[in-house]
């Protein structure tokens, strides 16, 4: 389970997150919504651990992850975290079966090992021909169904994609989003999705609305 308790976050003289409080159900499928700047992305990264909020917790199965170092927050995100962004954020260096290892690797499994996970998942998604590339060499679609490979190869408790389907076209959007949804179910991983799609918003059971920085209760509810 993924909780936020209480958080505010604030940049300078801007509140970004007002006292927002969230709970993610262990296996639940949520869309984040809203408008520009209302506080999506805070919220994600706050989530995450990329952030630490000024005032609050964040839950994660019960720790408050909020107190411990960045090197103690990044080993938890590595270990029980996916992260999925809207441009993919790969390593242009790797090959996109490289940068799908990664965690694994950084996890502890071999290199034969992980290579063998990457190039099965990468195939799932429809990009095996393509996984000896770099990703300067592949399409924007094929470069997110890259990431969201390398987002849920280890298995992670929790899957947060902050607008991944945004740099897509309709088709390559609805392929991603639903390879996200079936890989996240089959592993029993919660997702939390920021979007302004209203079509990505009907792929999920739970709508979170925030507005000004705090969540829209009125407008939040299982949609499924
Ligand atoms: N690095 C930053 N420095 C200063 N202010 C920031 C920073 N990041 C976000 N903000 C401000 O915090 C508020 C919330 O921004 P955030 O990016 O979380 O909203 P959002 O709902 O994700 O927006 P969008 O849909 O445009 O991505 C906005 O007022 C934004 O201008």
């Amino acid at each position: 389970m993924l909780e936020a308790d209480g958080v505010t976050l604030t940049y300078g003289a801007t509140t970004a997150l007002r006292d927002v409080s969230l709970t993610l159900a262990p296996g639940s499928r949520t869309a984040l919504m809203g408008q520009s700047g209302s506080g999506k992305s805070s919220l994600l990264h706050c989530l995450a651990g990329v952030l630490v909020p000024d005032h609050g917790r964040i839950l994660l199965d019960g720790q408050d992850v909020t107190g411990l170092s960045d090197r103690e927050r990044s080993r938890l995100r590595l270990e029980r975290l996916g992260v999925v962004f809207q441009f993919g954020d790969l390593v242009p260096e790797l090959t996109l079966a490289e940068n799908v290892m990664l965690p694994l690797q950084l996890l502890g499994a071999g290199r034969a090992a992980a290579r063998g996970r990457a190039l099965e998942l990468l195939g799932e998604l429809g990009v095996a021909d393509v996984a000896d590339s770099r990703t300067g060499a592949v399409s924007g679609g094929q470069a997110q169904r890259a990431a969201v490979a390398r987002a849920l190869v280890h298995e992670p408790r929790v899957v947060l994609a902050d607008e991944p389907t945004g740099s897509l076209d309709t088709v390559n959007a609805e392929a991603v989003l639903d390879a996200m949804v079936a890989l996240s179910g089959r592993i029993g991983a919660t997702l939390l999705v920021v979007t302004h799609d209203n079509l990505v918003a009907s792929h999920f059971d739970d709508l979170v609305l925030m507005r000004d920085g705090a969540i829209d209760s009125s407008r939040t509810a299982t949609v499924r």
